[in-house]
């Protein structure tokens, strides 16, 4: 299980988190939404090792990661995407994909393979070989998905994969990132403003407010949540 657990961050005066905790069990999808400067972001940070919690920890199958550095808990099975997909633009799609794999101590040649299962597994066996820097939106970003998955992790932080995509794209992405428990072994914390996708994806969500946990629940129960209705998804329709 993946926990954070009483976070709390501050910028200056902005409180972007208080008190929150949230947990994803081994097979789950959270969902994790709300306003734009709610703390999502932020909370990721805080359970990938990006940002320190003041005060508040983080626990990876009980044991406690809160003082471990991003790398070392990408060593431990915690692997993220960002908002924006960052491949490196002069390798080749399969190269970037490799890239993590190789980084967690796999040979090159298992890599490659690896690469190529995950891209096939995309439905983007075409396009091993061209450039990172060449690739449309949607691609690059599916692409980034694929490559954190190459550090074969046990837990995906995905922040906002369908941002900016056409529904057909995330359509597909959100059936994609439906498959990952059960495919990869890999549970997964979705960042969306997309309410479709979370309420169609995920197990249970959390929603977020001014940086406070607004609610925890079933995609059925938050739909009729009606603080969660009056602060957030009420302005999405
Ligand atoms: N590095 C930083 N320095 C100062 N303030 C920050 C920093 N990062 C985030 N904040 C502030 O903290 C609050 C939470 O931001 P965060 O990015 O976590 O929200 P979010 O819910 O992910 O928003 P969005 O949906 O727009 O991505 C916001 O008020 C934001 O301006």
């Amino acid at each position: 299980m993946l926990q954070a657990i009483g976070v709390s961050v501050r910028f200056g005066g902005v409180a972007a988190l208080t008190d929150v905790t949230v947990a994803v069990a081994p097979g789950e999808i959270v969902g994790l939404i709300g306003p734009n400067g709610a703390g999502k972001s932020t909370l990721v940070n805080v359970m990938s090792g990006f940002q320190h919690p003041m005060p508040g920890q983080v626990f990876l199958n009980g044991r406690n990661v809160t003082r471990d550095k991003a790398h070392e808990r990408a060593i431990r099975g915690i692997s993220r995407t960002f908002q924006a997909a960052r491949l490196f633009a002069n390798l080749s799609v399969a190269q970037n994909i490799a890239v993590p794999a190789i980084a967690h101590g796999h040979p090159p040649a298992e890599s490659e393979r690896l690469a190529k299962d995950l891209l096939a597994w995309m439905e983007m066996a075409g396009l091993a070989d061209q450039k990172g820097g060449a690739l449309a939106y949607a691609e690059e970003r599916k692409v980034a998905i694929a490559r954190s998955l190459a550090a074969q992790p046990s837990y995906l932080l995905l922040d906002e994969p369908a941002a900016g995509m056409s529904e057909a794209d995330a359509n597909y992405l959100a059936e994609k990132i439906r498959e990952i428990p059960g495919r990869f072994g890999c549970s997964v914390l979705l960042i969306e403003h997309n309410i479709n996708m979370v309420m169609n994806v995920c197990d249970r969500v959390a929603v977020l407010n001014f940086g406070r946990l607004l609610a925890l629940g079933t995609p059925g129960e938050i739909l009729e949540n009606e603080a969660v209705v009056s602060a957030y998804l009420g302005e999405s329709e």
